[in-house]
């Protein structure tokens, strides 16, 4: 996959200056806490951060918390109490006109897809580069490229109502993926397809991930644990816990912020 500068009308690339806070981690948690109304706490006092450039798996019993974890990164939904900061910047004291900007840093793959029902495939996946002021020049070089690696080139045109569940996945992936975001965040982005097509989804988010994006992908499969070595963050009780990779494991000897493992 070519990389992608954010380009002005005019073609020219729009570089960011480095700061202090590109060198904080994608995403920190202090102390976070969660409940739904009156409901029982389903996180309690979690704390954890990404650091920026990480790729981890975040997994859990059906219930756990995954969905809301991944809406708490996303800005979807707002912590009971505690604290989340994104790329440095601490979003539970962002007044809400500014979300929309720290949003567009994060790419998400939802679980059931939000494609929009009146455009094709294509425009779909297009959306960010146009909301992000691409050219149309650019969208036509690399949506159709894109859209052919995930194995849609002959369904560029089709709208969402007309695709499979795994195609309208793929559709969402690519969308998520394509400008090349600072964060990453996946739920069960494997759920709809088969083994084939999923392991080149996963090599498609570690090309993602070599360019520098922060990597979370919630999942189910053990498959895709067992055959990528990368740390996982594991949901239980309500509590959050770092399990290094076997890779990691042999590295190092001293449990990581985030806890250990599940009692
Ligand atoms: N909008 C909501 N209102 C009330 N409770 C909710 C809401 N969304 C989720 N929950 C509850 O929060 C808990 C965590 O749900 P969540 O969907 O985050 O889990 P999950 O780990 O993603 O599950 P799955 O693997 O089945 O997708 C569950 O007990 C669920 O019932």
């Amino acid at each position: 996959m070519e990389a992608l500068g954010r380009r002005r009308e005019d073609g020219s690339i729009i570089h960011r200056q480095r700061s202090r806070r590109e060198d904080a981690p994608a995403a920190e948690f202090v102390a976070v806490g969660l409940r739904y109304g009156n409901g029982p706490e389903i996180f309690t006092d979690i704390d954890f951060d990404l650091p920026a450039g990480s790729f981890h798996f975040l997994t859990g019993a059906s219930g756990a918390g995954k969905s809301s974890l991944l809406s708490l990164l996303y800005l979807a939904l707002r912590p009971t109490r505690g604290a989340i900061r994104l790329f440095g910047r601490d979003v539970t004291a962002v007044p809400r006109h500014q979300l929309p900007a720290v949003r567009r840093r994060i790419g998400v793959v939802f679980q059931d897809f939000r494609l929009i029902d009146h455009l094709s495939a294509l425009d779909n996946v297009a959306l960010p580069l146009r909301v992000a002021g691409i050219t149309e020049e650019e969208v036509h070089r690399h949506v159709p490229e894109l859209l052919t690696w995930v194995g849609l080139r002959d369904h560029m045109d089709a709208r969402p109502e007309t695709l499979s569940g795994g195609q309208k996945q793929r559709v969402a992936i690519a969308r998520a993926v394509i400008s090349r975001p600072d964060l990453l965040l996946a739920d069960e982005p494997t759920g709809n397809v088969d083994d084939r097509i999923a392991m080149r989804l996963l090599h498609l988010f570690i090309e993602l991930n070599k360019l520098g994006t922060t990597v979370l992908i919630a999942t189910h499969s053990e498959a895709l644990i067992q055959r990528f070595p990368y740390p996982r963050l594991h949901l239980e009780r309500g509590s959050l816990y770092r399990i290094p990779s076997a890779r990691d494991t042999a590295l190092v000897s001293s449990p990581s912020r985030g806890g250990g493992r599940p009692p």
